[in-house]
């Protein structure tokens, strides 16, 4: 299903575990930080909507997408139980989109691979801005609440596994 049958900010409340004895990490990147910001909104109001504590909330800012890839991996050492990693990434003129997106997918796949604390792909690869705008915040909700859902429903499985 396409994201334009599914708003992102959709999602059964009743379904989410209590996560006020969570803690989470949130790396965000820099580039198209209108975006990200607006990512990260949705994933800290998520957070906080399920009872997260807003000290129990760590965020650190990295230059661009492909570094979220180490900011995740140091941010994993931070004993929190789960870790979200915000960027935007719109194509440009060249392949650059390709190298970034494949890089920081399989970055962060390879974190959730090879260790413990489950890392969440809140990274929009967008044709535009506009499809980038629709996405964290706009019509078709924020993929930050989405993440901070997914965070939430991780953190649990990893305590009771
Ligand atoms: N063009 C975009 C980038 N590019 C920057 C890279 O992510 C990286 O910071 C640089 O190559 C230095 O290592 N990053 C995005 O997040 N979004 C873009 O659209
Ligand atoms: C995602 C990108 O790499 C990007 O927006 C860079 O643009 P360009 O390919 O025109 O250099």
């Amino acid at each position: 299903m396409a994201t334009v049958n599914k708003n992102l900010s959709d999602y059964d409340k009743t379904t989410i575990p209590n996560a006020s004895k969570f803690r989470f990490g949130i790396v965000v990147s820099e580039w198209n930080h209108t975006i990200t910001e607006g990512l990260y909104k949705g994933a800290y109001d998520t957070l906080i909507a399920h009872g997260v504590l807003p000290n129990n909330i760590i965020r650190w800012d990295v230059p661009g997408s492909f570094e979220l890839i180490y900011g995740s991996k140091k941010m994993q050492e931070q004993m929190v139980n789960a870790v979200i990693a915000i960027g935007s990434v719109i194509q440009g003129e060249t392949k650059h989109f390709d190298f970034v997106c494949e890089a920081v997918s399989q970055g962060i796949k390879d974190l959730n691979v090879t260790r413990e604390t489950p890392v969440i792909f809140c990274v929009l690869t967008d044709n535009n801005m506009q499809q980038a705008i629709e996405r964290s915040g706009g019509k078709h909700g924020n993929k930050g609440t989405e993440a901070a859902v997914a965070a939430i429903k991780m953190a649990e499985l990893r305590k009771n596994s």
